[in-house]
């Protein structure tokens, strides 16, 4: 469990962290999101003791982290992978941090197997790809066995089968009662694992939710529909939790609150001729874009760059 109290993170006049309030609870996957620059790794930083709040508080499994006796075997975080001594192999790296945790040598063998490293383990981790470094990073947090897993960007630089490895990872730990905090700019790969999301934007809390109900907020499931009459059809659909919207004169009709099956029963029901029918679910990307929209500070433009071809 992470609970986080009116945490505030201020760099001079910048506040990273601004008044944070989330409980990050036990048994499921809480995905942690936000534009570049929201505040996320400072978050991160602050629950695992590397950064000090400038106020509020944040504690793990009931405590500050400092407190722990134990804090390995308590929270397994990755937050930066490949910050480890270039000249060591994954075999020393979690070794020495075994043994400096108290950590039994055969727990090292395990996670090793469990993060896929087996091949590699002896070889210098300076060598390491940006996946293969990430999958170390994951070793060694998960080394403790703790009950709060913490990872910063786990996709980053996997590839598909180590995609795949971090979904059942994550959902695995989340299934045996762990807590499971995990950031990531991969919204296809968050409606996958996530089952309950915190979202911040400019340090401050946007939104805790589910996925559902961010989705469903967002506009949910519409149907559009084009018909012979409109207007015949909005009589024949309003109902109770039935939106329907569309222009003046026009064909289409956006509907929610009902599937295009039902529609599509309700219209032949009337004898109203349909041309269109067809289902749109909002995405969690285009859901978490509306809700952040005011709060991205580093706006990209694909407009205005001319190529020398171009600008000739
Ligand atoms: N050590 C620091 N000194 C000054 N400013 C900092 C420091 N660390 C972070 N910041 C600023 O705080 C803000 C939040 O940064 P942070 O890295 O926490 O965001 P993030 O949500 O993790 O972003 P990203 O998705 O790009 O990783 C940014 O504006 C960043 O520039």
């Amino acid at each position: 469990m992470i609970e986080a109290h009116q945490l505030t993170k201020r760099y001079g006049e910048k506040t990273a962290v601004d008044q944070l309030d989330f409980v990050v609870r036990p048994g499921s996957v809480t995905g942690f999101l936000g534009p570049n620059g929201a505040g996320k790794s400072t978050t991160m930083r602050m629950i695992v003791g590397l950064d000090a709040p400038t106020s509020g508080s944040v504690k793990v499994n009931g405590r500050h982290y400092a407190r722990h006796r134990a804090p390995l075997q308590e929270v397994g975080a990755l937050l930066e992978a490949k910050s480890i001594h270039p000249g060591r192999s994954a075999y020393q790296h979690l070794n020495a941090l075994a043994l400096t945790h108290g950590i039994p040598r055969r727990r090292v063998e395990e996670v090793i197997d469990l993060a896929g490293l087996g091949s590699v383990a002896k070889k210098r981790a300076g060598a390491f790809s940006l996946g293969m470094g990430q999958r170390l990073g994951i070793a060694a947090a998960l080394l403790g066995d703790p009950q709060t897993v913490m990872l910063d960007e786990p996709v980053n630089g996997l590839d598909p089968e180590g995609v795949l490895w971090i979904r059942n990872l994550l959902t695995g730990l989340a299934a045996e009662g762990r807590t499971v905090f995990v950031s990531s700019h991969l919204m296809s790969e968050m409606a996958l694992v996530a089952d309950h999301l915190i979202i911040v934007g400019r340090g401050r809390l946007l939104a805790d939710t589910t996925v559902q109900d961010l989705v469903r907020e967002a506009g949910g499931n519409t149907v559009t529909v084009a018909a012979q009459d409109p207007a015949r059809l909005r009589e024949v659909l309003v109902g109770h939790g039935v939106e329907i919207t569309g222009r003046a004169g026009s064909e289409d009709l956006h509907v929610t609150g009902l599937t295009a099956r039902e529609i599509g029963l309700k219209a032949a029901e009337h004898g109203i001729a349909l041309f269109e029918l067809s289902a749109r679910t909002v995405s969690l990307e285009e859901a978490f874009m509306d809700l952040t929209r005011d709060a991205v500070e580093y706006h990209g433009s694909t407009t205005g760059i001319e190529t020398p071809e171009r600008a000739a």
